[in-house]
């Protein structure tokens, strides 16, 4: 589907896609989205669409405030992560998606290593980290090929959030969210067994997986506890 995506002039070298002049000649060409520069940022959007372009920000609006240092530690991810042992605060995020999650982690004191497949997320995260040098201190964007690599370095923990299909019932599923699983195709059975595997046989104290409350577990393998919350929870799989 990648090759849908228009790219206007600014975006970065060698993206899937197709360049396009601008946002009227994607539209004329019917394609979904665009990628280019809106007001400094790195932006994904509809061809002549109303919706607010999705770009990373870390220091604004909701992701903004849920960063404040007091904030962090009330969220379940970072319960979930528990006390790191000395020396050894690296957290491999294997599925970072636009780095919400990881910069919680870099904000609670964690190094955070950041894999992600999708090139054209890959660079949205790219742009937003360029734009947090003090947050990009403690999150290390992995080139895109290293999704799946085998970090040597001890880690505390390895934190895999797949996609997953959204409620049926949530029409109001947010434009960036349905952007978001447009260019991110859900993992197979096969795929999630073998996200499984290669993240439980890391060098990591411990596995944590984000699901939505009511989802199955993944890879059907059973945590050794989970952080439940209303609408999601995270499964944590203690490696001793
Ligand atoms: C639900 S999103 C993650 C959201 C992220 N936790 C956040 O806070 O923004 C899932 C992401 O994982 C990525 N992904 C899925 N499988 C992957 C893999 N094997 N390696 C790297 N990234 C992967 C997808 O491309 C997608 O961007």
């Amino acid at each position: 589907m990648a090759e849908l995506i228009g790219l206007l002039p600014g975006c970065p070298a060698s993206l899937p896609g197709v360049a396009v002049s601008d946002d009227a000649e994607a539209r004329s060409r019917q394609l979904a989205l665009v990628l280019g520069m809106h007001e400094g940022r790195l932006s994904l959007w509809r061809p002549g669409g109303q919706e607010t372009p999705l770009a990373v920000e870390f220091n604004e609006g909701k992701q903004g405030y849920r960063l404040s240092h007091e904030r962090v530690r009330h969220e379940r991810l970072i319960k979930a992560l528990g006390k790191p042992r000395e020396a050894q605060t690296t957290v491999l995020d294997a599925t970072a998606g636009l780095g919400r999650d990881a910069a919680l982690m870099a904000m609670a004191g964690f190094q955070v290593l950041l894999c992600e497949r999708s090139p054209v997320v890959h660079a949205l995260l790219a742009d937003g980290l360029a734009r947090a040098p003090s947050l990009a201190e403690r999150m290390l964007l992995l080139p895109c090929e290293d999704a799946l690599a085998q970090p040597t370095e001890p880690l505390h923990a390895v934190y895999l959030d797949p996609m997953f299909p959204a409620r049926e019932k949530s029409a109001a599923v947010k434009k960036d969210l349905q952007w978001l699983q447009w260019l991110c195709p859900y993992p197979q059975a096969d795929e999630e067994r073998r996200l499984m595997d290669w993240a439980l046989s890391l060098p990591a104290r411990r596995v944590i997986v984000k699901r939505p409350a009511r989802a199955p577990l993944l890879a059907g393998r059973t945590p050794g506890f989970s952080q439940k919350g209303k609408a999601v929870r995270f499964d944590v799989y203690p490696r001793g």
